[in-house]
């Protein structure tokens, strides 16, 4: 199975060298030239993973269509951009195995509904779970989920992109799997306030397990199986990225809990913390649903520069109630 990957960021670079595993060849679509030219010509991608040395195996373009002749293709485009990429050109019935975590803004739509919007006669999978690109890149061991409704085709993804030190689960709840890598990014920006803010542990330990359980209401809600919601994709990626200044959205969460503003901490940057785009679109989905999320409400106000004091306070003078759900 030859692997195409959408998105020469940290995260479709790692994928591509584990693709490469055993000299495959992969071919990587980047959307930057120097990306494509340091890929190409000296085996590293100095602008987004400039740690690890890359397989030889992987090509990069900046041709779209030069990933028609695959056989699977890995989207890793951030999710506000993946319409964009997917609308540029026809995949058939390849297979799109769908790796960037978050929610559409404007359509409040799950990247997998937006790549069956574009891409109508590709079957979809997702891949999602605690995966720091660096370390997956470093062939430091990682686990994933790899979600398809089509359970042949999840079995041979998994099999395909498994290697020795990424283990792959496969799994066909496909919601479930988006749902928790997109609610993850925007609790880790919570936690990271704390962090920043001098909170202490335990109120983050309270935010992780309070956030756990309003991303499992917002899944179970849309059909997500709950286990799903305590495995790799849900609660194993929320207690990684709201545990480390490795994760983007956790260091974006720590710099306005300094008292930074979030125009300030998003200006200028190449990297994405896919949490603050879908923080608002996901507090609107639930609101509209009737599904009470506090943490992602108070992320919100967070991000539209409310003072850490007055968040917090907010949250805590909610009225007592039931552990339960
Ligand atoms: N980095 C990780 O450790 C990691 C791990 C798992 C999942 N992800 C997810 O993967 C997705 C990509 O993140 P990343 O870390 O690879 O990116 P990155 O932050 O390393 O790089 C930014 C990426 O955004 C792309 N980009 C910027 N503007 C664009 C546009 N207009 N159209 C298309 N692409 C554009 C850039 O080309 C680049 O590929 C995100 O959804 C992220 O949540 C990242
Ligand atoms: O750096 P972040 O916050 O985008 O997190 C990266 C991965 O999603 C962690 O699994």
């Amino acid at each position: 199975m030859k692997i195409g990957v959408i998105g020469g960021g940290a995260w479709g670079t790692a994928l591509a060298q584990v693709a490469a595993q055993g000299a495959a060849p992969v071919i990587l679509w980047a959307r930057e030239p120097e990306v494509v030219h340091s890929i190409n010509h000296h085996h590293v991608n100095e602008l987004f993973l400039s740690s690890v040395p890359l397989s030889p195996t992987i090509t990069a373009t900046d041709d779209l269509d030069a990933l028609r002749a695959v056989d699977a293709v890995l989207v890793v485009a951030p999710a506000q951009h993946v319409r964009a990429v997917l609308s540029a050109t026809d995949f058939g019935s390849t297979p799109l195995v769908l790796c960037a975590k978050g929610i559409e803004a404007g359509t409040r739509m799950l990247v997998g509904e937006v790549a069956r919007e574009a891409q109508p006669n590709a079957p979809i999978a997702v891949l999602s779970g605690p995966t720091f690109a660096h370390e997956v890149a470093a062939g430091l061991p990682t686990a994933v989920t790899l979600a398809c409704e089509d359970a042949a085709l999840g079995v041979a993804l998994a099999e395909r992109l498994a290697a020795p030190t990424f283990r792959t689960y496969a799994s066909d709840d496909v919601i479930g799997a988006e749902i928790g890598g997109a609610v993850k990014n925007v609790l880790a920006i919570g936690c990271g306030v704390v962090e920043g803010a001098r909170l202490g542990q335990n109120a983050r330990s309270a935010l992780i397990a309070r956030g756990f359980a309003e991303m499992t209401r917002f899944g179970l809600a849309r059909g997500a199986r709950a286990e799903t919601m305590a495995g790799l994709s849900g609660l194993g990626d929320l207690v990684l990225t709201c545990s480390s200044t490795s994760s983007r959205n956790f260091s974006l969460g720590v710099g306005l809990g300094e008292g930074r503003s979030a125009r300030e901490l998003l200006s200028d940057r190449r990297t994405v913390a896919e949490g603050a785009f879908t923080a608002p679109v996901l507090r609107d989905a639930a609101a509209e649903a009737g599904i009470d999320m506090p943490v992602c409400e108070a992320v919100c106000a967070l991000l539209d520069g409310a003072p850490v004091g007055d968040v917090i306070g907010a949250l805590l003078s909610r009225p007592l109630r039931e552990e339960r759900g």
